[in-house]
């Protein structure tokens, strides 16, 4: 078996701590991403568990202790994921830094496929964009509500996973390889243009300029939200052809987000586009989300028909 990382780790073994002593060997590639790779892993106290790691991108002239210093800081800027507690998000165990400029992400190891390949270019039924629709407003607002709120900066259908038994959604990778890439960017003096997935890429972050400084907040998570409803509604992800930053802004200008397809229902339509105002200020909450009719009026209706005709029992 393959030794994958080795990592002195100085704290002792606590319930909260790091799921290793000092080394952790791959046993399986679950995936490759843009920035490094996912492998479910054994650690030498006998967790199994999943680790992304993340190699960031140097540039000529980077001086490798200041950038290690850097990443160092963003990823202690990040432990708080590891007190992450919800149904609908993955558990995140630890993050370490066994490099430079490599950093690995221990998570609790799920069994199920993304959002994106479930949906796999088909627009889902109604009920199941509900049901989804409900597990991820959970989740953001429990991120959202958090002091100081927690913000996930790339929600798309790639990063949500369906269990293998389509019943539960969680969300996964919370943007840290674009919180660790702006640290290196900012040191390597290069634009700081938004990282994402474009697509999903709410108007105000496109329209950033390259004095200002890029701000993900709840209302580009809602956004961002909102497109994963579009490709749960439609098969396909908005703006499937725009090709870079300007012609999305352009496009979200002139025409604003893009409209479902023909039969969906009213409730539905509204819901997207509460969550897809292209005015930030006016985006819905994670919470008035939840109490919007698409999603209580399913439930109603649900309850309804179980009493008129015994569904269930
Ligand atoms: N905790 C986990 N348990 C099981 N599989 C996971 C877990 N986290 C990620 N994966 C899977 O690993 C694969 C690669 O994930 P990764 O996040 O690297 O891809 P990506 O979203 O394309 O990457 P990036 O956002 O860095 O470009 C995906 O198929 C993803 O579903």
């Amino acid at each position: 078996m393959q030794i994958f990382f080795h990592c002195l780790n100085s704290h002792p073994l606590r319930p909260e701590g790091p799921p290793f002593l000092e080394r952790w060997d791959a046993v399986r590639l679950i995936g490759r991403g843009g920035f490094g790779e996912v492998h479910e892993v054994r650690t030498d106290t006998g967790v199994t568990c999943a680790a992304k790691t993340l190699r960031l991108p140097l540039q000529l002239g980077d001086e490798l202790p200041s950038v290690s210093t850097e990443i160092h800081r963003a990823v202690e800027s990040e432990r708080n994921l590891c007190r992450l507690r919800h149904p609908n998000i993955v558990r995140f165990l630890h993050i370490a830094q066994p490099e430079p400029a490599a950093v690995v992400v221990f998570m609790e190891l799920l069994d199920g496929r993304t959002l994106e390949r479930f949906i796999d270019n088909k627009p889902l039924d109604e009920p199941k964009i509900r049901d989804f629709s409900e597990q991820i407003c959970r989740a953001l607002l429990y991120l959202h509500s958090r002091q100081p709120p927690v913000i996930h900066r790339d929600i798309n259908c790639s990063n949500m996973i369906v269990r293998a038994d389509n019943t539960r959604i969680k969300l996964i990778d919370f943007g840290l390889s674009i919180k660790l890439e702006q640290s290196v960017s900012h040191m390597s003096a290069s634009t700081q243009s938004p990282k994402g997935t474009l697509n999903f890429m709410a108007p105000e972050l496109l329209g950033a300029g390259e004095s200002d400084s890029v701000q993900y907040s709840r209302e580009s998570d809602i956004w961002a939200f909102g497109c994963s409803v579009f490709q749960m509604a439609s098969g396909a992800r908005p703006f499937a052809n725009a090709r870079s930053f300007l012609e999305m802004a352009q496009l979200i200008d002139r025409k604003g987000a893009p409209a479902l397809p023909n039969g969906r229902s009213a409730e539905l339509r509204d819901f997207y586009s509460r969550c897809t105002a292209k005015d930030r200020k006016r985006r819905r909450s994670a919470q008035e989300l939840l109490g919007h009719e698409f999603l209580t009026g399913g439930k109603l209706k649900t309850r309804l028909l179980s009493s008129l005709f015994g569904a269930g029992n």
